[in-house]
């Protein structure tokens, strides 16, 4: 690629995020030759990070990735550098616009989304190309942004994870995948803050001293009992197992139902456990390394199975369904590394036209592991880099104030915005409102739109240090828009 040796030196990029992608891309951006680095990541070194994140050792553990990164990446390939590393999160003010000025190219070597669309953002106000990547065990991705030049990162609606259906999970679970998902939803239901998006939400326990008996016989026995009797449901597969609590804890050493026998008793136990921590210390939510949880979800994962026919799972696999846990491979984060780097060489000796958007998959497509996409103008309905004004569509007679501002909000990754009718403040947040101002902003945000004054056609803007958005108000039946149905479904079930 046609850059000079002198324009290599001269070149500034920043890294963001110094973990399995990031390691590899300083590695490589530094062998290349060039001269001045930022690097940016939140986190310490942990023992789980070493397999991956090569310039990490166990001397290192605990101290900030951003800081060992640059120094050992410095060490090790390039000692003239320049490396200035920063323990910080990227969404701190002090990484403001001109800051992103003073870059070449910034490379995301993030793992979320939120501070993926956060860079995106900034980048498209500085108007700083930006190279994105990002590694899920075998798959990968880079993705090219030239700000008003190509789609961003947020051109296109982002897919929501998979979920499952409420039938499958509640009725007619067929791996033990649905069963991890639906005991996920249980402890959730008996120990969590309410969720009204919760599979199991109609499900009433008493607070009794046996409500672990009481759990158990509801939704081990009577619940199976009650689909026992569809016909529709087991046309097709084996009815499920009706087993009440004593049958299976006093079962003999020969009856079948002996496998089961622990998992029952695991329930008993971590039921006990959780319902004390419940009782000391109030609703918790689910977390991946909670021995008890997963003790509990194992257990009720296993039960489950074993009365709708399944194979059971071990504790590991159950602990890795339940926290979505995806082991990093070391091999597709430098792979996609590689790629993102092919791409900042591009975008920096102004080869635009062969910018591709790269793809990395666990199998290969017509003989290929790797595929690539030209890539796309700017959607300009983008809220982030198309038109500064955009259409929201709702219901005004629906919609309150907090509504559209939690949604504007959300999709724009604004930070604590200002937002104004004409010239009219209505509202507005952050650190330093006083107790008396932040009760009536959350008084007005409770208020419908139409009883705001909005009217179809009507302008809505949005300002906070980086960005000044207008929304034009469009009546939602003109246009059908799946989150405001949700906003009124939710609505309606209150
Ligand atoms: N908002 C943020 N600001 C700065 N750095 C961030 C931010 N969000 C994530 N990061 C950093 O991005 C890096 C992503 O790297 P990676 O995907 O390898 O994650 P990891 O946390 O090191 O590994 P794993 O999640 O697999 O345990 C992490 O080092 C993380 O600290
Ligand atoms: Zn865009």
């Amino acid at each position: 690629m046609s850059l000079s040796k002198e324009e290599i030196e001269k070149k500034r990029i920043l890294v963001v995020g110094a973990g399995g992608i990031g390691c590899e891309v300083l590695k490589n951006i530094l062998l290349i030759g060039f001269k001045h680095l930022e690097v940016i990541d939140l986190d310490v070194i942990d023992l789980s990070n070493l397999n991956r994140q090569f310039l990490f050792n166990k001397n290192h553990i605990g101290q900030p990735k951003s800081v060992i990164a640059a120094q050992v990446s410095k060490e090790r390939y390039g000692p003239e550098a320049e490396i200035v590393s920063h323990h910080c999160e990227i969404q701190n003010n002090k990484f403001n616009i001109d800051y992103y000025k003073t870059f070449d190219v910034v490379i995301n070597a993030l793992d979320n989304l939120n501070a993926r669309k956060h860079v995106n953002r900034m980048c498209v106000c500085a108007n700083v190309p930006l190279i994105d990547g990002g590694t899920s065990g075998f798959i990968g991705q880079t993705t090219p942004i030239i700000p008003k030049e190509t789609e961003c990162y947020e051109c296109q609606p982002k897919v929501p994870p998979k979920g499952y259906a409420v039938c499958t999970i509640r009725s007619n679970p067929s791996t033990a995948v649905h069963c991890v998902f639906w005991s996920k939803q249980l402890i959730q239901k008996l120990f969590g803050n309410a969720d009204d998006g919760n599979y199991l939400n109609d499900f009433q326990f008493s607070s009794t001293t046996t409500r672990w008996k009481e759990v158990y016989d509801k939704v081990f026995t009577s619940d199976i009992k009650v689909l026992h009797q569809s016909e529709e449901l087991w046309k097709l597969r084996k009815k499920p197992n009706i087993w009440t609590y004593e049958e299976i804890i006093n079962c003999s050493d020969t009856s079948l139902l002996k496998d089961v026998k622990p998992f029952v008793k695991l329930y008993y136990n971590s039921f006990n456990i959780l319902q004390q921590r419940y009782e000391n210390n109030g609703p918790f939510e689910f977390e991946k390394d909670d021995d008890d949880m997963i003790d509990f979800i194992t257990a009720c994962t296993n039960i489950r199975c074993a009365i709708f026919n399944l194979q059971g799972i071990s504790r590991f696999e159950v602990q890795e369904k339940a926290g979505n846990i995806i082991p990093a491979i070391p091999t597709t984060n430098s792979i996609i590394s590689g790629l993102m780097i092919i791409e900042m060489m591009k975008v920096l000796s102004q080869k635009k036209e062969n910018l591709r958007i790269c793809y990395l998959a666990k199998k290969p497509l017509k003989n290929h592991l790797l595929t690539f996409e030209k890539t796309s103008q700017p959607n300009k309905q983008c809220y982030i880099c198309g038109n500064e004004v955009s259409e929201f569509v709702c219901d005004l007679e629906v919609f309150t104030l907090k509504d559209i501002i939690n949604q504007i909000t959300e999709r724009c990754s604004l930070i604590n915005p200002t937002i104004l009718k004409g010239d009219q403040l209505l509202y507005e947040s952050g650190d330093d409102l006083e107790k008396e101002e932040i009760q009536m902003y959350e008084k007005v945000g409770k208020k419908k739109l139409i009883d705001l004054g909005f009217k179809d056609g009507e302008t809505i803007l949005f300002k906070d240090d980086i960005k000044t958005m207008t929304f034009i108000l469009k009546e939602e039946d003109r246009k059908h828009d799946v989150i405001n149905e949700e906003i009124k479904d939710s609505k309606k079930h209150l």
